[in-house]
């Protein structure tokens, strides 16, 4: 299969008054998303937000309770939903941090197995993260360290080049210079093979420089959905001597603040209008895009009364 026939195939997806509940309760609350296709998604929110749920009703895993998932590529002619739907659940690999992966088997069959039921596979990706992740591939699963099994996850998620690729906290049980090997691998071969990925998540600043638009999700409501840049646009970071810094400061809503030594970090939401760009320039100060992470503490923040 050639890049440019994958590129056909990178998935679009939306959902339309999207609603699951468990016992009544919602998990997810009549979403109304659009996930552009060909783009790398963060599904960000806070623990039971409702992430793992969307990531599996969005795989066709699960049948919604009202509303619906819809997607649709070049190649497959018509819009279609996932549940139970063949055509669609062979083009969506949905990697989740459980591994979904059989104890029993040997890593080498359970490579086997996904390169005869994907279509895109890539058997000479997936022999090169094995070893650049080093996961043996003559062990059973139940015989890798969590590491591992979460690496083996990655490696089945990238080689499979589905053209909706979802990694649900997949990459929870790696250690750092794991996790980074993870984020270069994606990004490259991302680059080489264009699709839709959705990286759900909550470790927010270690995600974002990867992520083109995000989707952040609170109690099952959608709270916003966003490219990154008009995101970190609706804030700003305010860098310089700390009196300066709280003299400019005062009056905008703070999201987060940083001292070191004299020098203060202050992050406030609001847009800074080219005036007061010039008047913090004027007072020697630096003024940068707002962090993801801050913004997303903000908006996913508690409010009395909530439902929790
Ligand atoms: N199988 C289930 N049975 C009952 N309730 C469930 C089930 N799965 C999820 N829930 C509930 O649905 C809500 C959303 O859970 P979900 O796992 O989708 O959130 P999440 O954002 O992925 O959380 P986390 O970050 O902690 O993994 C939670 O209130 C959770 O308790």
């Amino acid at each position: 299969m050639t890049t440019s026939t994958l590129e056909q195939t990178a998935l679009a997806v939306r959902t339309e008054n999207l609603s699951v509940r468990f016992g009544g309760v919602p998990a997810l609350d009549r979403l109304d998303l659009r996930l552009a296709p060909g783009t790398i998604h963060g599904l960000l929110g806070r623990n039971g937000s409702g992430k793992s749920t969307l990531a599996a009703t969005l795989a066709g895993f699960r049948r919604p309770d009202e509303g619906r998932v819809l997607v649709e590529s070049a190649d497959l002619g018509t819009t279609q939903e996932p549940y139970e739907n063949a055509v669609v659940t062979s083009r969506v690999c949905l990697i989740r941090e459980s591994g979904d992966l059989v104890d029993a088997a040997p890593v080498k069959h359970v490579l086997g197995l996904a390169s005869s039921l994907r279509p895109y596979w890539d058997d000479d990706l997936a022999g090169e993260l094995l070893d650049r992740f080093e996961v043996p591939t003559g062990k059973k699963v139940s015989k890798l360290s969590r590491g591992k099994k979460s690496a083996l996850g990655v490696v089945l998620g990238l080689a499979s080049r589905a053209p909706l690729t979802i990694f649900d906290e997949t990459y929870l049980g790696m250690d750092v210079p794991s996790r980074n090997l993870f984020y270069d691998v994606l990004l490259a071969d991302y680059a080489e093979v264009p699709r839709t990925i959705v990286l759900s998540t909550h470790l927010v600043a270690e995600v974002s420089p990867l992520l083109e638009e995000v989707v952040i999700l609170d109690n099952g409501r959608l709270v916003t959905q966003s490219p990154v840049d008009a995101l970190r646009g609706r804030g700003a970071s305010i860098v310089g001597p700390a009196a300066a810094v709280d003299d400019f400061t005062a009056g905008f809503t703070v999201l987060a603040e940083e001292k070191l030594g004299g020098t203060k970090s202050t992050t406030v939401l609001g847009d800074l209008d080219p005036a007061l760009l010039a008047q913090a320039r004027q007072a020697g100060l630096e003024v940068g895009p707002v962090g993801l992470q801050d913004l997303f503490v903000h908006l996913t923040a508690p409010t009395p009364g909530a439902r929790s």
